[in-house]
């Protein structure tokens, strides 16, 4: 990317990008001699080596060499490669940009102080309802207490779907090891080493997964399912009023779990091997 001191030499100095000799652009002068490959391409008429400089670059491609020359001056790589930004670099770049200053106008309850710190204590509670150990431990109880078959398979299901979240948000943060919102305070309860890292939100996959799986399998009147999905959305967006996680690690989150969810159904444990499964354990 051209850094600002770049960019206001080349306006002072009437610059244009142009492609360099291995298809990137280059800031070359217009007032000044052009660099020896654009005067070696068209001979040494500068207007044409100007205009070549509006070509695609898809058509310049292939012409390349490892070094770049301006105004006679060898490039090394690395210095066009900073005056060269692709696509989605910048748009990257911008997604980032914006996700670390919308996280941080949200964190409205990241600490007692913040501007609605006054409803950090509610917040925690949402965050204990989407926590990994009373989801296990509930799905757990509620295995232990059924007394249909059918009962069983789903909370069987349902605890392998909560073991499979652990590992998989486990293993993500820990490859991509993003670091969580400066403003966040480190005071959850039962983490893991991996919950110091920031993407994605384990509440949000969990939250989404467990709701699609509650949808599925639970017969449920029309209010309780309207109030599961706004407590699984509502666990997502507390994630961000507490300071916990950026607005990209919970949009992520709640689309990793939706697809969770996916997984479950194609791992289903089926009553045949629960029976065998129950077989072995007595
Ligand atoms: C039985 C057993 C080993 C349970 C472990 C449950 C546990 C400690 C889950 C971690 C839940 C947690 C704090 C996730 C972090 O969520 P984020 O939304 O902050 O990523």
């Amino acid at each position: 990317m051209p850094s600002p001191k770049a960019r206001s030499s080349a306006a002072r100095s009437g610059s244009v990008p142009c492609a360099g000799g291995n298809g990137r652009y280059e800031f070359v002068s217009l007032s000044r001699t052009p660099p020896p490959h654009l005067l070696q391409r068209q001979g040494s008429d500068p207007t044409a080596a100007r205009l070549r400089a509006s070509e695609s670059p898809s058509r310049r491609r292939g012409s390349g060499s490892s070094t770049s020359s301006t105004g006679g001056q060898q490039l090394p790589e690395e210095d066009c490669m900073k005056l060269n930004p692709s696509f989605i670099g910048i748009a990257l770049s911008s997604l980032l940009a914006i996700d670390l200053w919308l996280s941080k106008r949200l964190g409205v309850c990241a600490c007692e102080d913040a501007s609605w710190g006054s409803v950090r204590p509610l917040m925690k509670l949402v965050e204990i309802s989407g926590h990994g150990i009373p989801w296990l431990a509930g799905a757990a109880y509620c295995l232990y207490k059924s007394d249909s078959a059918a009962g069983q398979e789903v909370m069987l299901n349902l605890l392998m779907a909560l073991v499979l979240d652990l590992v998989l948000v486990g293993v993500m943060k820990a490859v991509v090891r993003r670091r969580r919102p400066a403003h966040n305070r480190m005071d959850m309860f039962a983490t893991f080493s991996v919950d110091g890292y920031s993407f994605p939100s384990g509440h949000a996959t969990r939250a989404a997964m467990c709701a699609r799986f509650l949808l599925a399998h639970l017969v449920l009147a029309a209010p309780l399912r309207v109030l599961v999905l706004l407590w699984a959305t509502f666990v997502g967006f507390s994630r961000v009023l507490l300071g916990r996680h950026h607005v990209t690690d919970v949009t992520f989150g709640f689309l990793m779990g939706y697809w969770q969810y996916n997984l479950v159904e194609m791992l289903w444990l089926s009553p045949v091997m629960l029976q065998s499964t129950i077989g072995q354990l007595q």
